[in-house]
């Protein structure tokens, strides 16, 4: 039971047992960490190029002694990985209760989604291992240039390049579209003027699919696509490209740095971009220190209580951290919570050269025509 303490004294040669127990679980929770872990999995462990040797290089002494989990709380991160504890048994008869507590019930939606991913992936690697995948990339079309496409619209346009979401449904809204065709959808936005489309792919709180994503790949659009999914572990990412990702997202609340600098690096090996996303000023400041950030997106919804206030975009860009992100020619993307020609014309006053889009485009009748009123006119051609 909870909380339940022995009060039978132990000899010290017992404690002098247990100390070590403690000292191995401490080594054994580090080494689970995802970066080690995947890089062991995928075999890119050793070599010059190898980007376990780069990571190993990266690893401050601090973060060595210390528990994966304190590592993650030093940087603020509060969403936990997996429930920490199993539930307790109890059994009343033949029945068998679980009860829930602190450890094994998640705070919020983000949590939820992300303890239902470590299980979600953990199946799906079993099928698909990691080695299937790397053949399978062989077969695939190379990686279309994601940053580029953004960069150029803006250009052309003199507005924020649009990534358009393909977006079915959300914890926070429920059902956005009954008849929702994603490649129709997809097309649509192509014709309107969209740079890039972002697919969901998560089939639980967002009834998206991996299936989406490479059927509209399959169907001939020519946007990059971004894989909008809840990135945990680096097999995701080669199945994202696998389906035909250019991109990924990468989540400063759900990864800690450690993870973030892995996951760019395996990008960068496969020739994908990452957009990694913060929501306030701790993970922006963790996010423009790692090296290799090329695209931030700021996301104005808070992923945690779905609160959406597009001034997070202007706060976090302003002063000192906007003047660094120029310094460091990082693009910046406004997400979530955008409707209005006036939405987008605050957030680009804020400095962002790109924004991404899904309810208030999804939502139309049609999607392409969706983004001429969303700008207030025509970006297409
Ligand atoms: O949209 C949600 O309800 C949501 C809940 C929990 C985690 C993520 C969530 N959304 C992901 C996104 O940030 C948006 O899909 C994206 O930025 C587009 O936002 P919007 O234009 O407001 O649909």
């Amino acid at each position: 039971m909870e909380g339940l303490v022995s009060s039978q004294p132990f000899p010290s040669s017992v404690i002098q047992r247990r100390l070590s127990t403690v000292y191995l679980h401490r080594l054994t929770r580090f080494s689970s960490c995802a970066p080690l872990r995947a890089a062991q999995q995928s075999g890119i462990t050793g070599g010059s190029e190898g980007v376990s040797s780069a990571v190993e290089g990266k690893v401050s002494e601090q973060e060595v002694g210390m528990y994966q989990d304190e590592v993650v709380a030093s940087q603020g991160i509060r969403i936990r990985r997996r429930p920490l504890t199993g539930p307790p048994l109890h059994y009343v008869g033949p029945f068998e209760f679980r009860l829930q507590n602190e450890g094994n019930t998640p705070r919020n939606i983000l949590e939820e989604i992300v303890w239902h991913k470590d299980k979600e992936v953990t199946q799906m690697k079993e099928k698909r291992p990691l080695y299937t995948l790397k053949k399978a990339l062989e077969n695939v079309p190379p990686p279309r240039d994601f940053i580029g496409a953004l960069r150029s619209a803006h250009q052309r346009t003199g507005l924020p390049g649009l990534i358009a979401e393909v977006k079915k449904a959300s914890p926070s809204r429920g059902i956005l579209r009954e008849d929702f065709d994603p490649v129709a959808i997809a097309q649509a936005y192509e014709k309107g003027g969209a740079a890039c489309l972002s697919v969901l792919t998560d089939e639980k709180y967002f009834k998206g699919s991996f299936e989406n994503l490479q059927s509209i790949r399959d169907a001939g659009v020519e946007c990059p696509l971004l894989c909008k999914e809840f990135i945990i572990e680096a097999w995701q990412i080669y199945y994202g490209r696998s389906k035909g990702a250019d991109a990924v997202l990468l989540i400063a609340s759900v990864l800690p740095d450690l993870d973030i600098k892995y996951m760019i690096k395996i990008c960068k090996i496969l020739g994908m971009a990452t957009l990694v996303e913060v929501h306030d000023e701790r993970e922006m400041d963790r996010v423009l220190a790692i090296e290799g950030v090329e695209l931030i997106g700021i996301n104005n919804r808070n992923l945690e209580t779905f609160e959406v206030d597009i001034g997070i975009t202007k706060r976090l860009l302003e002063g000192e951290r906007g003047e660094l992100i120029r310094q460091k020619d990082i693009l910046v993307v406004g997400e979530s919570g955008l409707f209005t020609p006036e939405d987008i014309a605050f957030v680009q006053e804020a400095g962002v050269k790109a924004v991404l889009v899904g309810e208030s485009l999804v939502k139309q009748s049609d999607p392409g025509k969706g983004i001429s009123a969303l700008f207030g006119r025509d970006v297409s051609g």
